[in-house]
């Protein structure tokens, strides 16, 4: 089959995490025979250099004409560290993801048996945790009226949901939890915002289109503290735009690293992928970030498309990857591999695995020799 995939790198360690998913899916390419074209575009610091916006119309129109994008990270210290700067690179992902539509972002947060003691968290709290969390992604007080007063001593930033907002969002996560343990929290602080009050007058009134799921609700602030005591209880969570950005980072800490979770960003339209981290500016060029997020997040680009043997050969690689650790160093500290390394190996398995379909019996680890 043929694709298009806008390949937008960013800044930081974007573009070094971006090469190794554009690695993998040739590797996917090659071995099922699809074509795969990559057109690269620039966004956020590295779009303002040149353009100075974070999102030049050529770097849109791309992104318009491609059956997906693989996005890396934006954000840049000289500007993190200037709150006058008027224009930002955060401002070009939020223009994106906007102008595609982008209103569901879709968060699978999971332990690995394997890296179950990497978590500061205990291991007997963390195993078999395994929940998605649906963050609302174009609206709330991210795209709110903004306002700073003349004398500069007063700001505002408006929170706004509509009922259609919270039900386009709120179908997909009833939906997903149809399929899987049907279980449906949701995460708002309704004992103080109007908006919060909306999200569960309108939820609730969905529900009943769902029977067989079990809805639930829990304030932000709970819900941050039940993350870490208990994060088994969650199945699905659905979530406005700011508590989704928050609580999901939060919960990276049960996998281990923030470096190994995938986001899909999804619309009726159009469709981006993109790893829950940032820019990781310290990293950058150092060779140390863990390009699994972006190559998780190529996965669900795979599934996305209806390629699902694909997409299950590229996250077998990786459960291989971690079960051998050839991993980096937020999650191997002893014998760390770099994040080119990290790609090479997993091109290798996808590669070179011998038998498909891929199942849990036909995965013989021991057979594969680490490079
Ligand atoms: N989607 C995005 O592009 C996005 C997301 C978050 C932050 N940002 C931007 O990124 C910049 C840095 O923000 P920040 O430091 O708050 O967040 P960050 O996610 O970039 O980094 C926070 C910490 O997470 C860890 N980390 C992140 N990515 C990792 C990876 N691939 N491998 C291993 N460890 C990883 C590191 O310990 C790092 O110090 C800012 O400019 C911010 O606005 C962008
Ligand atoms: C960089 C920032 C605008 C972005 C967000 O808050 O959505 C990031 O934190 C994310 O999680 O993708
Ligand atoms: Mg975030």
């Amino acid at each position: 089959m043929k694709f298009t995939i806008a390949v937008l790198p960013g800044d930081g360690i974007g573009p070094e995490i971006t090469q190794q998913s554009v690695k993998v899916l040739k590797a996917i390419a090659e071995r099922f025979e699809h074509e795969f074209k990559f057109e690269e575009a620039l966004v956020g610091a590295a779009a303002m250099d040149l353009f100075e916006t974070p999102l030049p119309d050529s770097t849109l129109k791309i992104c318009k004409n491609s059956d997906a994008v693989l996005f890396g990270a934006i954000g840049d210290p000289k500007y993190d560290n200037d709150p006058s700067a008027k224009v930002r690179p955060e401002q070009g992902l939020l223009k994106l993801r906007k102008e595609l539509g982008l209103f569901a972002n879709i968060r699978p947060v999971k332990a690995y048996d394997k890296l179950i003691n990497k978590s500061p968290l205990k291991a007997e709290n963390i195993q078999g945790a395994n929940m998605v969390i649906f963050r609302e992604l174009t609206g709330g007080i991210y795209f709110g009226e903004k306002s700073t007063s003349e004398d500069g001593k007063s700001a505002s930033d408006l929170c706004t949901y509509s009922v259609e907002e919270i039900e386009r969002i709120a179908h997909l996560a009833f939906q997903a939890a149809q399929k899987r343990s049907k279980k449906l929290t949701l995460v708002d602080k309704a004992n103080v915002l109007e908006t919060s009050r909306l999200w569960r007058k309108t939820v609730t009134s969905l529900a009943k289109k769902y029977e067989d799921v079990t809805l639930d609700f829990l304030f932000i602030d709970n819900a941050a503290m039940q993350m870490i005591l208990n994060p088994k209880q969650f199945d699905v969570i659905l979530t406005e735009n700011m508590f989704g950005d928050i609580l999901s980072d939060e919960a990276s800490v049960i996998g281990g690293s923030i470096g190994l979770l995938e986001s899909a960003s999804i619309g009726n339209k159009y469709s981006m992928f993109e790893p829950i981290h940032g820019s990781y500016p310290q990293a950058k060029g150092k060779g140390i970030a863990n390009p699994v997020a972006s190559i998780l997040s190529a996965a669900m680009m795979l599934d996305h498309f209806g390629l699902t043997e694909e997409a299950k050969l590229v996250r077998n690689a990786v459960e291989i990857s971690i079960q051998l650790n050839v991993c980096t160093k937020d999650i191997n500290n002893d014998n760390h591999y770099s994040t080119e390394k990290v790609g090479d190996f997993l091109e290798s398995v996808i590669s070179d695995i011998d038998d498909l379909p891929i199942n849990d019996e036909n995965l013989n680890l021991g057979q594969m020799t680490i490079i």
